[in-house]
């Protein structure tokens, strides 16, 4: 236990330091070390009243005070030591100029700092047991730390009951999100009616999205919500620490949120120590990540899951997260936060210009349309660099010159490119509509809930479908139409603009997957015919491989049922060419439009 061997390395430093006082301080009572010589050269003058020996040890006293040969004035008490070879005439010399000489024999006699460590014996256990007994009543308080070198970990932040509360209203431009969050709000507030109803709470709730949309702030408005305690840590905080204290400070952390429950945990960066476990155990810090990883799901565990205590995690690195962190139990929910879209800005903008007096030429919804993907933080922070410029200008209200100025100043300070060049906005615009109209024209094709040109992790853009009920099987019709639908978005690029990027790639990902299914496992194929050609393991197990030839024609008919559906993808999207532009164009003004929207505007009506 690492508390033990602190304690004893305190003891240790604490015993040392007094036995340097105490040598100096006894050093100080006998006077200064003079040279052999000089204790001679004063024997011969006389100038010696007593002294002390205990073997050659010399202790004794001056009759006229000499200059210290240490500095700082006279002495007339010294200390010396009667080397081993000396052969002068010490007891005659002492003896003619009448020295009292005092002796004490050696052997009984311990040195000079082992009597001192044994006179210092009973303080020195007092010290270690005040140590060790302080470290344990602050390690029981919960907040041990600030000794020898241990980093103070973070105090757990509680909501001053009278501080000002973070809540959904300070949260803009992801309502979907908040709204995911409200019954998690629901139970804090009133844990018990759950509780009487059987109900489980999730445990842990995972934010993810990109630096700056927001996650901290949305985990302080759930507390400010409810109206209960919020504790925050730094993930990396955790791993910083020497080795075994990360796991006993997630041990305090969650003891603590326990003790005034129902109340948050919020861990920032978990993905500092959720990575997924690369096989085998590494160096020391890996340990002390993984067993930080350890004690934080098994205290996760430990909830009944009525306790009260809602851990909510925040990441910008979801895909490398530990499988094992998101089991049902723990972070069993998953939240993406993405970056606002327009009218998402516009609010966020609002929030932050709000203790902000703007000029009334000021129109924050073109400052929205002027700053596609910047998340709530750099709009904050827009916010505020134009009110500063204001304040230089010594403006009593921040023109609109300042706002333009100030996103300049944003964008260039800002070490990712914020804003995606206009054409390649326009592209992703016509490359998700043309997924969006392919899905809603095809008879079949699960309707389009979404489309939206606001990035989202490597994605420029999303195109959302999905079906009515649960499919359990799929017709041929059905697959061609995904396949059709998954290749809108590079038939668009192809029919609009002659050349295609390489936006496409997991679009393509998508088709390869579904086309080897067709041909390869669902026998839809007449050249391959109705068999399993791709054999599974179990009949790999056998010895079973498609002969060369089968992986001919499989290659062949994948080919061939692709490059029908991208024809028909490219004709349908000129016959229907103004429905294209009006989609791409509302999607340029809006960057998001929901189900019901995207409908109206490409004018399709939906089939049932
Ligand atoms: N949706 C939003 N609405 C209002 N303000 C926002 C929003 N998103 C971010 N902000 C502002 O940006 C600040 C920083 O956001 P926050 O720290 O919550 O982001 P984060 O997602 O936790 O970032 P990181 O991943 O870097 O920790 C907030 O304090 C707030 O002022
Ligand atoms: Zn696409």
């Amino acid at each position: 236990m690492p508390g033990g061997w602190i304690g004893l390395t305190i003891a240790a430093l604490v015993v040392f330091v007094i036995a340097i006082l105490g040598l100096s301080f006894f050093n100080e009572g006998n006077g200064p070390t003079i040279s052999y010589t000089e204790f001679s050269k004063q024997v011969d003058n006389g100038n010696i009243t007593k002294i002390y020996s205990k073997g050659d040890a010399i202790q004794g006293q001056l009759k006229k005070a000499q200059d210290n040969p240490e500095g700082g004035g006279k002495y007339t008490k010294f200390q010396t030591q009667r080397p081993s070879f000396a052969d002068d005439k010490l007891w005659q010399n002492l003896e003619k100029h009448q020295v009292a000489v005092t002796a004490s024999p050696v052997v009984q006699q311990r040195s000079f700092l082992s009597n001192l460590l044994l006179s210092l014996a009973p303080i020195v256990l007092l010290v270690v047991l005040w140590v060790f007994f302080a470290r344990r009543f602050r390690a029981g308080m919960g907040s041990a730390g600030g000794m020898l070198g241990r980093k103070a970990p973070p105090k757990p932040v509680e909501l001053q009951p009278g501080a000002p509360r973070t809540t959904f209203a300070d949260v803009a431009g992801i309502d979907e999100v908040a709204g995911e969050l409200n019954d998690v709000v629901d139970f804090l507030k009133n844990p018990d009616a759950y509780r009487r109803m059987g109900a489980k709470m999730p445990r842990g709730v995972l934010l993810a999205g990109p630096p700056g949309t927001g996650k901290t702030l949305l985990a302080r408005a759930v507390a400010g919500e409810a109206g209960v305690p919020f504790f925050s840590a730094s993930a990396s905080e955790f791993i910083e620490m020497i080795v075994g204290v990360g796991a006993s400070r997630v041990r305090e952390l969650f003891a603590e949120a326990r003790k005034v429950a129902p109340s948050i945990i919020f861990i920032d960066e978990i993905d500092t120590i959720g990575r997924a476990r690369a096989g085998g155990s590494g160096m020391g810090g890996h340990d002390e990540r993984e067993q930080t990883l350890n004690q934080i799901l098994t205290e996760m565990d430990g909830f009944s899951g009525s306790e009260g205590v809602v851990v909510i995690a925040a990441t910008n690195r979801a895909d490398i997260l530990d499988p094992a962190l998101t089991r049902p139990g723990r972070f069993d929910r998953i939240v993406n936060v993405a970056p606002p879209d327009r009218g998402g800005r516009e609010a966020i903008l609002e929030i932050h210009t709000r203790d902000i007096p703007l000029s009334p030429d000021v129109d924050l919804s073109q400052v929205a349309r002027t700053t596609p993907g910047m998340t709530g933080a750099d709009l904050a922070n827009l916010a505020n660099e134009a009110a500063l410029l204001a304040v230089k200008r010594k403006q009593d209200q921040v023109m609109p010159t300042d706002l333009s100025e100030a996103l300049e100043k944003v964008q260039l300070g800002a070490e990712r490119a914020l804003v995606m060049p206009e054409a390649e906005r326009r592209r992703t615009a016509y490359h998700e509509s043309g997924h969006a109209l392919l899905g809603m024209l095809q008879p079949g094709a699960d309707p389009v809930r979404k489309v939206t040109i606001v990035p989202r992790g490597r994605a420029l853009g999303v195109t959302l479908s999905t079906p009515e009920a649960d499919r359990y099987s799929y017709t041929e019709e059905y697959l061609r139409g995904r396949i059709i639908g998954a290749l809108g978005g590079m038939a668009a690029e192809h029919v609009v603009y002659g050349v295609v990027t390489t936006g496409s790639e997991n679009d393509l990902e998508q088709v390869t997957n579904i086309v080897r299914g067709m041909v390869a496992r669902w026998g839809m194929s007449q050249r391959v015919g109705r068999l399993s050609a791709l054999p599974n393991d179990a009949q790999q197990a056998y010895g079973l491989a498609a002969a060369p030839a089968t992986l001919d024609s499989i290659d062949h008919e994948m080919r061939r049922i692709v490059d029908e559906c991208y024809e028909e993808a490219c004709d349908k999207l000129r016959e229907h060419r103004d429905q294209l532009d009006a989609l791409a164009e509302a999607l340029l003004a809006n960057e998001t439009l929901e189900e019901a929207e995207a409908y109206r505007i490409a004018g399709v009506k939906r089939l049932e």
